[in-house]
């Protein structure tokens, strides 16, 4: 499949555990909507999977925000697991059922890593390399999460739709950074945008 080429036979088998795992939970705790559920795959492991290739090399610590159903966290702690096992994971999401979710495929595959049953505001702070985030919150509110869990130097990765433009307009009032939005793998509307240097304006 497109945009699996590069993911060894084991992290295959470890997401195809999870995939099981979510179509299980998934008609009780809503972890994505029902609609794509046949095509959870391509909306959403692999949509979350394109991250991997940008991420820069060396032990990084990755906090993703509001995993939900673990997009793209989960997908990045399996992912990592083998290609980059110095990496440490960390999800934060509130909602105790779906961190519930995290931890239950995080044991059944194996992987390491810290899921944190809280709101993203009142965690403490991660000092992470790497922040990610998808279907969260505009990007004015996602830069807001990045100065309070994001190292300096650090680089955001945030998954957005089309109307990526205007948020971007908006955030620019408040914020200056550096930016670059890589067309996305699986929707031509939709980018990954990658953001440094992040500061107040
Ligand atoms: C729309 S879902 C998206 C989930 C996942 N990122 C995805 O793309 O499928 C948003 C998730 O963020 C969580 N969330 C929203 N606001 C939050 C906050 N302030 N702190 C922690 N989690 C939050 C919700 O519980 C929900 O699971």
């Amino acid at each position: 499949m497109k945009g699996l080429e590069s993911v060894s036979r084991e992290t295959l088998a470890k997401l195809q555990v999870y995939a099981d795992t979510l179509i299980k939970w998934n008609p009780k705790i809503n972890l994505v909507a029902k609609s794509t559920i046949d095509d959870l795959w391509d909306r959403h492991i692999i949509d979350s999977l394109q991250i991997m290739r940008h991420i820069p090399e060396g032990p990084q610590h990755i906090v993703d925000i509001g995993s939900g159903g673990g997009f793209p966290g989960l997908v990045l702690a399996i992912a990592s697991s083998e290609a980059r096992p110095e990496a440490l994971i960390t999800m934060i999401e509130s909602d105790q059922r779906k961190s519930a979710f995290l931890r239950t495929v995080l044991r059944e595959t194996g992987v390491s890593a810290t899921v944190l049953t809280e709101r993203i505001e009142k965690a403490p702070a991660q000092s992470a390399d790497v922040l990610t985030a998808r279907a969260l919150a505009d990007l004015s509110l996602l830069l807001e999460f990045a100065e309070q869990h994001l190292k300096k130097e650090g680089t955001a990765f945030f998954l957005k739709g089309k109307n990526w433009r205007t948020e971007l307009q908006k955030a620019q009032e408040v914020w200056q950074f550096d930016y670059e939005e890589v067309t996305s793998e699986t929707n031509v509307e939709a980018v990954l945008l990658v953001i440094k240097g992040i500061e107040r304006v």
